[in-house]
């Protein structure tokens, strides 16, 4: 599991630590690794040109100790000291004392333009709002010279605690991080911000709290989740997953959810609604029915709402179903949020940015721009698990606690019917067993990387990602 905390915990933790430790000792570690991190990516430390961009902070304390272990091994190191008589002091010293130069700002540009690689010591997780105009020019300039660009702990400019970009920021080819990721790091937009991550140990471990504010589900974690049949299963046993969707005018989101469910897990796939046939012609095991969800016989969960148009009495009906429901795409138009709050089973709710502005009643932009906040509000106002959709994907239970966000997808994903693949193999996920979180986590898992694999850098439709969700579940299990 990758997990990152907020600034808040991360400081408490790191009182508690340096408490034990002789003074400077965490930013020892934490220049070593960064140190290494940029060697590493130069290739060749002697003779190559490293310009340090320092603001006021300890994150520019960082950058300077770095710089001075790269200055001790033959480059060439210049620091542009964004408030010079307010830098790190002992930096400072130690920077100047293994021969590296400070440049003033007014001559940031040239400098600049001449390095093999600019560290990004501006800001970490004392700053707030976008880059202050200063900064900001100076990063502009790493931008034109086109050189890489290493961030220490995180991308300057960016909001730590939420993945928020308010103003200007760094873009960084690589982040180097102290101690544990910050949410930032795993949240778009900011995430695009930082490039790779590379986390350095820097020993707060043993003093963060167990439960993260952010957690990122890796192979071995969802392998663990897998629902696997045993000797005794029979397809009951298994869970039946029940699909509500699908309209006249809309009869592939039918097939597509139908598609997802019958790769989540679910030892069997009920289908409700008014595409039954076109169901049942691509997919010949698939218990079909014409009545209402109340009439389908008994299912684990159900999916309701892809492509279902403005039917509310089917949505409704679901919503008062005691069993373990998604609601997707109309489905969330159409459902009663005081039914959705009274339901007693787990709901999983989910919307894509549009979806959730149209919920919140914000605009899309707020949503896009505050995933986390967004999604936590919606499910605090539905009493709900929130799976909000997009480049990254975030997982928020309405009782608070660590939220779930999943990176495996790829921009190839977005495209029409990929939502409804995805709804029904977390609701096929549902019906197996697993929780709200769990589902809508693992099915965001697998739906990524069955979006990569069908693709592989060329374009999909939604029924291809279907189809590799097979090959996503068999290289998640033999990893
Ligand atoms: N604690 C530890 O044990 C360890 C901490 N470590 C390191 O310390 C970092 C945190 O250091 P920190 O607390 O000094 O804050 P930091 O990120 O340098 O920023 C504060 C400065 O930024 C300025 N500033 C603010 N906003 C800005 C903006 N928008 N645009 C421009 N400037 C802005 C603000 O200026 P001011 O408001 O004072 O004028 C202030 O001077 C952390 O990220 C990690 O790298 C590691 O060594 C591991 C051990
Ligand atoms: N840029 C992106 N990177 C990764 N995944 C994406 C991106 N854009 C969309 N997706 C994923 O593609 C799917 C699109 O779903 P949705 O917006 O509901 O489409 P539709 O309604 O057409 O089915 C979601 O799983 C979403 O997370
Ligand atoms: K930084």
């Amino acid at each position: 599991m990758r997990t990152a905390y907020s600034v808040e915990t991360v400081r408490t933790a790191e009182r508690a630590l340096m408490a034990r430790l002789p003074e400077g000792a965490l930013m020892q570690r934490a220049a070593a690794g960064l140190a290494v991190a940029c060697a590493e990516l130069l290739g060749r430390v002697y003779g190559s040109r490293i310009v340090l961009l320092v603001g006021s902070g300890d994150n520019g304390g960082d950058a300077l100790y770095a710089g001075a272990r790269l200055a001790r091994r033959g480059a060439g190191v210049a620091a542009v000291l964004l408030a010079p008589e307010r830098t790190h002091a002992g930096g400072l010293a130690a920077f100047r004392r293994a021969g590296g130069r400070t440049v003033d700002p007014a001559d940031g540009e040239e400098t600049v333009l001449r390095a093999d690689l600019v560290v990004d010591g501006i800001v970490g997780i004392g700053g707030t709002g976008g880059l202050r105009p200063d900064a900001e020019r100076l990063a502009g300039f790493a931008a034109e010279a086109r050189v890489p660009v290493v961030a220490v702990d995180l991308p300057s400019g960016v909001e730590a605690d939420t993945g928020e970009v308010r103003g200007a920021a760094v873009r960084a080819d690589l982040t180097v991080t102290f101690g544990t990721h910050k949410p930032a790091l795993l949240i778009d937009p900011a995430r695009e911000y930082a490039g790779s991550v590379r986390l350095v140990d820097i020993g707060l471990g043993d003093v963060l709290p167990e439960e993260p504010g952010l957690e990122a589900l890796q192979h071995v974690d969802v392998a663990a989740l897998l629902p696997v049949p045993g000797a005794e299963s029979d397809k009951y046993r298994r869970g039946v997953v029940g699909i509500a969707a699908g309209s006249a005018r809309y009869p592939g989101a039918a097939v597509l959810a139908v598609a997802g469910a019958l790769r989540g897990g679910a030892g069997a796939v009920r289908y409700v609604g008014p595409a039954a046939d076109a169901v049942i012609a691509r997919f010949p095991e698939v218990l079909v029915s014409d009545q209402g969800p109340k009439h389908a016989g008994r299912v684990q969960a159900w999916v309701v709402g892809p492509g279902a148009g403005d039917d509310a009495s089917v949505v409704g009906e679901v919503v008062s179903a005691d069993v373990p429901v998604l609601i997707d795409a109309d489905g969330l138009r159409l459902a009663d949020r005081d039914a959705v709050r009274a339901r007693t089973a787990p709901t999983l709710m989910t919307p894509h940015a549009g979806e959730a502005a149209a919920l919140l009643g914000v605009a899309r932009e707020e949503v896009e721009g505050a995933r986390l906040a967004s999604a936590r509000e919606l499910a605090a106002r539905y009493g709900a698990t929130v799976l909000l959709k997009g480049s990254t994907t975030l997982i928020a239970d309405a009782a608070g606690g660590a939220v779930r966000v999943n990176s495996t997808g790829t921009g190839w994903l977005a495209t029409a019917g990929s939502g409804d693949v995805l709804s029904g193999l977390a609701g096929s996920l549902l019906a197996a067993g697993l929780s709200a979180l769990d589902a809508g986590s693992v099915a965001a898992y697998l739906h990524g990387l069955a979006g990569r694999l069908a693709s592989d850098g060329a374009p999909v439709g939604a029924h291809d990602v279907a189809e590799a969700v097979v090959r996503a579940w068999r290289d998640v299990r033999d990893q």
